[in-house]
């Protein structure tokens, strides 16, 4: 099992990094995935967020209200280490289980919070996508159609670009325009596949 822990800021691009080591044959498990699955109806996750903040978290349809609960953490910290706390065994635990169930050379495990939560054990190379922070918050807001006041709250809670560069095997730029961040996947992807091969 060869895994590479995919890392960077809210807005960086993870996810458009990560989609395109999947279309070229790598195995993907997202955190950010695992981390809705957890609070689904039904969920033992969705019943501890309605008893903590109430019946209002709920939409009509009984699913999480993600921005309003997004909205409560992230003004208050509190709020934000407890849903941490509740959420983050959780992940953790379905991100080895679903590693584990790869069938493919090797896999893209990508962790928004891999450096705030010191999980570089969980894989064999750290891989980061990197941008300026100015563009962080310009895409971010863009994306979610979010206030740069509600950008930059997120983005205070996180690991510094600096930070997250340190703890880094491999870089990816992903400030330019995507082709060329592309011919970077592409790049990484062979080394990967021979790295996976004398690991194993
Ligand atoms: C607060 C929640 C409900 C907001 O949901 P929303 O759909 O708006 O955002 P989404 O889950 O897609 O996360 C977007 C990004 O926000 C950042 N982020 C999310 N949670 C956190 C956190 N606790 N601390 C710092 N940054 C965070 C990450 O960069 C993440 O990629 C949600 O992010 C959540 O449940 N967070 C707690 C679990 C968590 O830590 N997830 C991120 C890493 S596993
Ligand atoms: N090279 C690029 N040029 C322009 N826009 C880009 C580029 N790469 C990604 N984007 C856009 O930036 C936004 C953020 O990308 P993405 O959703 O992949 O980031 P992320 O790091 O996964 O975010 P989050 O931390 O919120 O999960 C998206 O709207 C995406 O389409």
């Amino acid at each position: 099992m060869f895994i590479v822990g995919l890392t960077g800021g809210i807005g960086s691009g993870k996810s458009t990094v990560a989609s395109a080591f999947h279309s070229l044959g790598a195995g993907l498990v997202d955190a950010d995935i695992i981390a809705r699955d957890v609070v689904a109806p039904g969920t033992l996750g969705l019943a501890r967020i309605q008893d903590q903040f109430g019946d209002g978290i709920l939409n009509d349809d009984g699913t999480l209200n993600r921005s309003k609960l997004r909205t409560e953490v992230f003004e208050d910290e509190g709020k934000r280490q407890w849903l941490n706390d509740l959420l983050h065994p959780l992940i953790r635990e379905q991100m080895i289980h679903q590693c584990r169930q790869q069938t493919t050379p090797y896999t893209v495990l990508v962790i928004p919070l891999l450096v705030e939560n010191r999980l570089q054990s969980l894989a064999n190379r750290i891989l980061v996508v990197d941008v300026a922070e100015s563009i962080q918050l310009q895409r971010t807001m863009s994306r979610d159609n979010v206030s740069a006041q509600e950008a930059q709250a997120i983005m205070r809670r996180q690991a510094s670009r600096w930070q997250r560069l340190h703890a880094a095997d491999d870089i990816i730029s992903n400030e330019n325009i995507w082709a060329k961040t592309e011919k970077s996947v592409l790049q990484l992807h062979q080394h990967y596949l021979e790295f996976a091969k004398q690991t194993s």
